[in-house]
């Protein structure tokens, strides 16, 4: 078997050690904004299918036919079942004899464990090929923090240890070992997401795991299939530690921190979360998760002034009353609740009705950066689109990229996303040079998080050609009334 230094060193990088953040990816060579850092198949990955059904191989969402005897995976093809089938044969025999109570109780992250231990036996036997990058070995090496994690989880990965060993009998589990390989998937695993950053599955990738988190990456983590690619977004000179983001970065320095305690358990001191407590940091908090100012002709946010205990606007010096804040707040977490309920009951009329009152009611206590504010309006943008609304769902996409460019850095796959959602839609409503413009912007993003030879990429550089010849032609001089 080849070494893992060996593999890694081909690709520019190698395995350092920090005390405060254990192992971690430096660059051996420079890297470029685009080029690939590494990539990876997984270790054990599982489609999430509450998300909607997916091959089992390639993720795919057509063509999908039930495995007939669990009943429980699906695939595209024969090929895609036989690529998987040494894990599934053995997994499908045991869920085959579950009852269906106990089959109701595999959520994705037991399922995941249970292909987990499968390959380790299969691999154990020879029966699966290790590889450097593709073994057990590395699984054991994933950060555990057992000795961190509370009382209650310990009793949950106990028992969802006892499940596994349920299901899989016959490889006679250590549970102890079984819970202690949960709270590794809890910090290790990833999201699956498809190019769309929608999720659609997690993966146990245990090379890429290596890498940790900065509020402000020099990487992006996305997903060619089940293939996890990291790609440089910014440049990545020799000797640098390679960072991706673990979390959603459009929030507050605590916000931020506080996820990164709860699920991974350590406390970030990235470039962006060294500011928390300065000036600034204190001020983008209250914009971005904050009130604003009562005079709705000023743009200004509150600050909490403590000798006065009084929240004053810190652009035109106007008081705002804390107990009319509460009113206003409890009427938005009411509304919010309505409206999120007749979303999940798939009423899009009722929905965007309740959502439209929602975004009035919170532009009267958010500032127009807030990222409540930004939620909302992502969320009646689809509903816009499920409704076919195109002019109501431009409107959306176009205020949620006045956010984007505030919250996110220049490379970020998400702005690129929204822009070519935003050029989609305006295309389509005959918007042909604002299309041009956008879908420029979403390649010149999309290119660099995603490759630039990509199928999704190709598609997005076809359009923006198709729009570019289509504008030229309504801008020709016989064209123009
Ligand atoms: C996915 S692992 C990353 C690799 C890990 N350093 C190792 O040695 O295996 C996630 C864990 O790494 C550590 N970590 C990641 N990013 C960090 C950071 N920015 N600062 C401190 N610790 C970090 C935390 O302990 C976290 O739970």
């Amino acid at each position: 078997m080849a070494n893992l230094d060996d593999t890694l060193s081909r690709c520019g990088v190698k395995i350092s050690f920090t005390e405060e953040k254990g192992r971690c990816f430096i660059a051996t060579r420079n890297f470029c904004p685009g080029e690939i850092i590494i990539s990876q198949e997984p270790y054990a990955s599982v489609v999430n299918s509450q998300h909607g059904l997916r091959c089992d191989g390639c993720l795919k969402s057509t063509n999908l036919k039930k495995c007939s005897k669990c009943w429980m995976v699906w695939y595209c093809g024969i090929s895609c079942q036989k690529s998987e089938w040494k894990v599934h044969q053995l997994e499908c025999e045991a869920l085959v004899k579950l009852s269906e109570d106990r089959r109701k109780m595999l959520t994705p992250t037991i399922c995941l464990m249970i292909r987990l231990l499968l390959r380790r036996e299969l691999q154990s036997k020879k029966v699966i090929s290790t590889t450097a990058d593709n073994n057990f070995q590395l699984v054991e090496s994933l950060m555990a923090h057992i000795s961190e994690i509370g009382e209650q989880k310990l009793v949950l990965y106990a028992q969802m240890a006892n499940l596994v060993s349920l299901v899989l009998p016959s490889l006679e589990l250590n549970l102890k070992e079984v819970a202690h390989d949960f709270s590794k998937l809890a910090c290790n695993a990833h999201t699956i997401c498809d190019s769309e950053l929608r999720p659609i599955g997690t993966g146990l990738y245990p090379v890429i795991s290596i890498i940790n988190h900065s509020c402000l990456p020099n990487s992006v983590l996305v997903f060619e299939e089940k293939i996890a690619v990291v790609r440089a977004v910014s440049p990545i000179p020799e000797g640098t530690e390679v960072t991706i983001s673990y979390i959603e970065t459009a929030a507050s320095t605590e916000t931020r921190q506080k996820a990164l305690k709860e699920q991974y358990l350590f406390t970030c001191k990235c470039p962006r979360c060294i500011n928390q407590g300065k000036v600034e940091d204190i001020q983008e908090t209250a914009i971005l998760e904050g009130y604003r100012c009562k005079d709705m002709t000023c743009d200004g946010y509150l600050l909490t002034i403590p000798a006065e205990k009084a929240n004053i606007c810190q652009q035109c010096g106007l008081p705002r009353d804390q107990k009319e804040i509460e009113k206003l707040k409890n009427e938005v977490e009411k509304l919010s609740n309505k409206a999120s309920v007749s979303l999940s009951s798939g009423n899009y009329y009722e929905a965007s009705v309740l959502y439209k009152t929602l975004e009035q009611l919170q532009l009267k206590l958010f500032h127009c950066f807030s990222i409540s504010l930004l939620r909302t309006r992502e969320t009646l943008l689809k509903i816009f689109m499920e409704l076919q609304d195109w002019r109501g769902a431009l409107t959306c996409c176009r205020l949620t990229i006045t956010v984007y460019e505030r919250v996110y850095p220049p490379i970020h796959p998400l702005l690129g996303l929204q822009y070519y959602c935003c050029g989609k839609l305006e295309w389509l409503l005959g918007e042909t040079t604002d299309a041009v413009i956008s879908f420029t912007k979403a390649a010149d993003i999309l290119r660099i998080t995603h490759g630039s030879s990509t199928p999704f990429v190709l598609e997005l550089l076809a359009k923006l050609a198709e729009a570019h010849a289509e504008a030229a032609y309504k801008l020709r001089p016989d064209q123009c009334g």
